[in-house]
C-alpha cells in the first residue's frame, strides 16, 4: 500500500517516465521533463462534465478519484507531509532529494492585505412590525381568520399597515420596504379582499382579474402559494401560475379552463400572449409588478412592454402596483409608463423621511434620492454584515473553511453562497460534494469529517437546471433546517427561505441593489442573520462603495476563518502529527490550509477531464468578472487579476495558457457589442411604450 500516501507527495506517473535503469539524477531530470510536458500540454482530451450533469450522472466516472481523495483524507498522507517541503513549491532546487509536493505555496507571493479603513455610516433602518392587528382593517371576516389561523399572523408589518388601506382605496402605488418585511401579503390581501367582494361573483371562465408579474420561477411558485392560502375561504376564485420550464401544453389547458389570479414570469407570459388563443385581459383589475427593478433588467423590459401593450389593448382601467426592496432609477421609468398618479409608500425610520399618519410617503423619503446622491437602502436591523479580504490563492480554502466552520462546528446553520455564474455553482458544488463529503453524502473519511456527514449538506440552484430539479431543490432547502445552498442570483430576489442564518457572497455583486437582495435572504421578518462578503485585497475599495450607499460591514480576518481547520485533525500536517492539543499558531493554520488545498488540487488533477472542467469554470469566472459595470471597473477589472493565483482557487496548479487578459478583452468587446445592440432595441421599445402609455393616460383622463 505504498501508494496510499501518494496524493500529497508523489509525482504522478506519466507515460514518458524514465526507465528504471536511469541513475538518480537522470531519473529526476526525466521526471521533471515529464512534468513539464504535462504542464505544457494541459489536459484537454477528455470532454468536461456536461453543464447540467446531475450528480448521479457525474459520479461514475469519478470513482477512481473519489477513492484517491479518500486516501488523502485517511491520513496516510499526513505521515509524509512536510510543511517545509510544501512551502518550497515546485521550483525548489532540492527536488532531487525530496519528493515533489504538487501543492505550491499558498502563502507565498500573495498581495498584501490592506488595512480596511471602513467608514462607519448610519444605516437606513425600518421598523418591521407595528402594534396594529389585521382585524383592525376593513377586511372580510373569513379573510382575517385565514390570516390568523392558516398563516398564523396577527400583527401587521409596517409595509402592510401602510399599503393595504391605500390599495383598498383603489389607488396605484409604488411600494418600497426592506427585504423580508412582508410585501407579498401587502398586495395579496387587497387583491383577494377586492375580488371576493365583487358584486357579480367571479367565474373561473372569466379569466384573469389580477396579473402578478415576478422575475423568477421560484418566486412565482412562492407567491402562488401565498395567494392559494388566502383564497381558502373563497373557493370560487382560481389562482394559477405560468412559468418557463413547465409544460406549455398543460399551461394552455389551465388557461383555457380559466385562471382568475394569474402569477407569471414575464418571459413565459409573452410566450403565451404570442401563441395561446385562450389568453385575454378583458377583465384585468390589478396589475402587480413584484421585484419591479429586477423585472427591468435587460430582456425583461422588452417583455414588460409587450405585456403592457397587450393589457392596454383590452382593458384600460385597472389598479397598478410596483414593489421592491430597492427602487432604482430605472423603476421611475417603469412607474411612469405603468402607474397612474401613484401613492409612493416607503417604510423608513424618522431619521430618513417622514410618513403622514396614513403612511403615504413624502418625496424626500424616496430611495430615488436627491440628484447626485447615491441611493441608500434599508437593511434589516437584525442583520450583521461582514467582509473578509482574501488573496486569490486562498479563496477556495477560505470558502471551504468558512462553510466547515459554520455548518459543521455550529448547530442548525443554513447558508446560501452566491456565485456569479451557473458554471461556478456547478464547479464548486461537485468539488465540495466530492471532496468534503465524499460520495453520496457520506464523509470521505471517518477521520476527517466525523460529524460533518450529518451536518453538511450541499444543494445548488441556478438558471441552467431543469425546472423540475430547480423546484425540488427550492422545496428541499426551504424545508430543511440545515444545509448549504450554492446558487446564482436566481435565488437573490424575493425568495423566502426560512431560517437562513448565513449569506456568503463569494463573487461580489454587480450593484448595491443586488448586494441588498442577496443579504436579504437572511434576517427576514425580524429574525437574526449574518452575511459575509469575500473580496480580494485589490477589491478592498468596494467597502467604500457600499458605505456610500449607507451599508456598513465589519471585517473578519482571513486567518480567523482558516483557523477553524485546526479544530479538525483531518487537516493535520506531519509536523504536528503526534501532538494532540496544542494552541494553533499561524504556521499550523497555514499547513492545514495547504493540506486542504492539496485535496482540491488532487481531485481536480486526477483526470484530464476534471482539469478541463476546472479551466472552464475559471474561464466563466473571468467572463463574469469582465462584466462589472463601468462605475465599478476601477475596483473589479480583469487587468488586476493574477491569473496564476486565481487558477489556484479552481484547484488548478497553473494558469491555463489561453486565458490571457487580451483574449478575455476580445471576448468582452464582442459581448459589449451585443449588449449595445440589445440596449438600443430596448430603448426604442421603451420610447414606443412611453408614447403609447401617454396616449392611454390622455385618453383615460379625457
Ligand atoms: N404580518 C406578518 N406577521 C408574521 N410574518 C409575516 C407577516 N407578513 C409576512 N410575514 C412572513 O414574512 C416573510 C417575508 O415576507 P415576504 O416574502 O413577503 O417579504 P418581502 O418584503 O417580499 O421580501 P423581499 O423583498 O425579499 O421579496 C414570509 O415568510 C411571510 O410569511
Amino acid at each position: 500500500m505504498a501508494a496510499v500516501g501518494g496524493p500529497l507527495l508523489h509525482v504522478p506517473k506519466s507515460p514518458t517516465a524514465a526507465p528504471r535503469t536511469l541513475s538518480g539524477s537522470r531519473r529526476a531530470q526525466a521526471r521533471r521533463q515529464a512534468e513539464a510536458t504535462k504542464r505544457k500540454h494541459p489536459a484537454s482530451r477528455e470532454a468536461p462534465p456536461a453543464k447540467r450533469r446531475s450528480e448521479a450522472s457525474f459520479l461514475p466516472a469519478e470513482k477512481a478519484a473519489a477513492k484517491e481523495t479518500q486516501r488523502t483524507f485517511k491520513g496516510k498522507a499526513q505521515k509524509t507531509f512536510s510543511p517545509k517541503k510544501s512551502s518550497v513549491g515546485v521550483s525548489d532546487g532540492t527536488r532531487e532529494q525530496k519528493p515533489c509536493v504538487r501543492t505550491s505555496s499558498l502563502f507565498k507571493n500573495n498581495p498584501e492585505i490592506p488595512e480596511l479603513h471602513r467608514p462607519v455610516v448610519k444605516q437606513v433602518q425600518e421598523k418591521v412590525f407595528t402594534s396594529d392587528a389585521f382585524h383592525e382593517l376593513d377586511l372580510h371576516p373569513h379573510l382575517i381568520s385565514t390570516i390568523n389561523t392558516v398563516l398564523n399572523m396577527t400583527r401587521m408589518t409596517s409595509v402592510q399597515k401602510q399599503s393595504i388601506p391605500v390599495l383598498l382605496e383603489g389607488r396605484d402605488a409604488l411600494v418600497r420596504s426592506q427585504t423580508g418585511s412582508g410585501k407579498t401579503l401587502a398586495y395579496c390581501i387587497p387583491v383577494v379582499q377586492s375580488l371576493q367582494a365583487m358584486k357579480s361573483k367571479i367565474q373561473r371562465s372569466d379569466g384573469p382579474y389580477a396579473l402578478v408579474l415576478v422575475p423568477t420561477r421560484e418566486l412565482a411558485l412562492q407567491s402562488f402559494d401565498t395567494v392559494q392560502k388566502l383564497l381558502k375561504p373563497f373557493t370560487w376564485i382560481v389562482p394559477g401560475v405560468l412559468m418557463g420550464g413547465e409544460r406549455r401544453k398543460s399551461e394552455k389547458a389551465r388557461l383555457r379552463k380559466g385562471i382568475n389570479i394569474l402569477i407569471s414570469t414575464p418571459g413565459r407570459l409573452v410566450d403565451h400572449i404570442k401563441s395561446t388563443k385562450n389568453i385575454h385581459f378583458r377583465r384585468i383589475q390589478w396589475l402587480i409588478l413584484d421585484e419591479a427593478d429586477r423585472i427591468l433588467d435587460l430582456g425583461f423590459e422588452k417583455d414588460i412592454t409587450v405585456i403592457l401593450n397587450a393589457i392596454n389593448a383590452e382593458c384600460q382601467k385597472r389598479q397598478n402596483v410596483l414593489l421592491s426592496a430597492t427602487l432604482t432609477e430605472g423603476v421611475t421609468r417603469l412607474a411612469d409608463i405603468s402607474l397612474l398618479n401613484p401613492v409612493r409608500i416607503s417604510v423608513l425610520d424618522q431619521h430618513h423621511g417622514q410618513s403622514d399618519p396614513k403612511g403615504r410617503e413624502v418625496p424626500e423619503a424616496s430611495p430615488l434620492s436627491a440628484a447626485g446622491e447615491p441611493d441608500s437602502f434599508a437593511i434589516p436591523e437584525s442583520l450583521d454584515q461582514h467582509v473578509t479580504l482574501v488573496p486569490s490563492k486562498l479563496r477556495l480554502v477560505s470558502l471551504a473553511a468558512f462553510i466547515l466552520q459554520q455548518c459543521k462546528f455550529e448547530k442548525d446553520q443554513k447558508m446560501i453562497v452566491f456565485f456569479s455564474s451557473c458554471e461556478l455553482v456547478e464547479f464548486h458544488y461537485h468539488l465540495f460534494v466530492q471532496t468534503l463529503l465524499g460520495r453520496s453524502g457520506a464523509p470521505a473519511s471517518g477521520q476527517l469529517l466525523p460529524s460533518a456527514a450529518t451536518r453538511l449538506k450541499f444543494l445548488r440552484l441556478h438558471g441552467n437546471m431543469e425546472q423540475e430539479e430547480r423546484t425540488a431543490v427550492f422545496q428541499e432547502f426551504s424545508h430543511s433546517k440545515t444545509g448549504v445552498l450554492l446558487c446564482t442570483d436566481v435565488a437573490a430576489r424575493g425568495l423566502d427561505l426560512p431560517q437562513v442564518t448565513w449569506i456568503v457572497q463569494y463573487n461580489a455583486p454587480s450593484s448595491p441593489a443586488e448586494y441588498i437582495h442577496r443579504i436579504g435572504r437572511t434576517a427576514r421578518i425580524g429574525c437574526r442573520g449574518s452575511s459575509l462578503l469575500i473580496l480580494a485585497p485589490s477589491e478592498a475599495e468596494y467597502v467604500n462603495s457600499l458605505a456610500s450607499h449607507k451599508i456598513n460591514v465589519s471585517e473578519i480576518k482571513v486567518e480567523d476563518i482558516l483557523s477553524v481547520l485546526t479544530r479538525d485533525d483531518g487537516f493535520k500536517g506531519s509536523r504536528w502529527g503526534s501532538q494532540k492539543s496544542r494552541a494553533a499558531g499561524p504556521q499550523e493554520i497555514r499547513e492545514r490550509a495547504t493540506v486542504l488545498q492539496t485535496v482540491f488540487e488532487d481531485y481536480v488533477h486526477s483526470s484530464e477531464r476534471r482539469v478541463s472542467w476546472a479551466k472552464k469554470a475559471l474561464q466563466a469566472f473571468i467572463r463574469a468578472y469582465a462584466t462589472y459595470p463601468r462605475e465599478l471597473k476601477h475596483i473589479f477589472h480583469v487587468r488586476s487579476l493574477h491569473l496564476g493565483h486565481v487558477a489556484k482557487s479552481f484547484g488548478l496548479r497553473d494558469a491555463p495558457q489561453n486565458l490571457s487578459v487580451a483574449a478575455v478583452k476580445r471576448r468582452q468587446a464582442n459581448l459589449n457589442r451585443q449588449n449595445q445592440r440589445l440596449l438600443k432595441e430596448t430603448l426604442r421599445l421603451g420610447r414606443k411604450a412611453a408614447r403609447m402609455a401617454s396616449a392611454y393616460q390622455h385618453g383615460s383622463q379625457t
